[in-house]
């Protein structure tokens, strides 16, 4: 399993058969697919689909292992404000907002461009924010063996905007903790540094 390739850098590989059943929407939702604005929306939409789910064919837990160094710190390490773009598994339709991410290393670091690829990764899949929260966290856990993780995930859902109960400026929080975070006093410290805005 390649542990990162971004499809954006290569040609994107379209079977026919993907391409047909977007195809084949377009039709049943009454639209002429042969129409000059639409004929090379179901490669377009095929290729869309297939880079929003990338994730299926990365490893996470690799990624990590590729950029861990030996280091002593082992003060908290927080990320904040990674953009998380995901699809709903139940409309497959975008929820999107900001993750935030800690942990506290136990003899090794890790690259710090390593934790946004490692959300991307399990963005870029059909996902619920609530399991998406626990894949990065049990991840981080699992690969870094850190001495605490936490992660915590806003995010507006299209689903609940502009279908179904179209609430426009609802924001669902989900989190998790582990070892040290586990804590109070420590987990105080990470939601009130989250929280501070530096700039
Ligand atoms: N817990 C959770 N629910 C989600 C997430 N994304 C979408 N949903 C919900 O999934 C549910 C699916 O419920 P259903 O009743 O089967 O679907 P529906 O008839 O389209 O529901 P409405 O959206 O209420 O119209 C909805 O309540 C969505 O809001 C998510 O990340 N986490």
């Amino acid at each position: 399993m390649a542990p990162y390739q971004n499809l954006e850098e290569y040609n994107i590989e379209i079977t026919n058969e993907v391409k047909d059943r977007f195809a084949k929407i377009i039709d049943e939702i009454g639209e002429d697919v042969q129409r000059d604005g639409l004929q090379k929306t179901p490669e377009r939409a095929a290729k869309a689909m297939l880079f929003l789910t990338q994730g299926y064919g990365q490893d996470a837990a690799e990624i990590l292992r590729s950029a861990m160094f030996e280091e002593d710190y082992d003060d908290m390490v927080i990320i904040k404000d990674i953009e998380v773009y995901s699809l709903c598994e139940h409309h497959m339709l975008p929820f999107f907002g900001k993750a935030h991410v800690a942990y506290i290393p136990n003899g090794h670091i890790v690259g710090l461009s390593k934790i946004p690829r490692v959300v991307d990764v399990f963005a870029r899949r059909l996902q619920v924010q609530e399991r998406l929260t626990h894949d990065i966290l049990e991840c981080l856990n699992d690969t870094l063996k850190p001495k605490g993780v936490a992660v915590v995930i806003e995010a507006a859902h299209m689903c609940m905007m502009m279908r179904g109960v179209q609430k426009q400026n609802s924001v669902t929080t989900t989190s998790g903790f582990r070892g040290q975070f586990e804590k109070i006093e420590t987990r105080n410290e990470f939601l009130k540094l989250i929280s501070s805005d530096l700039s």
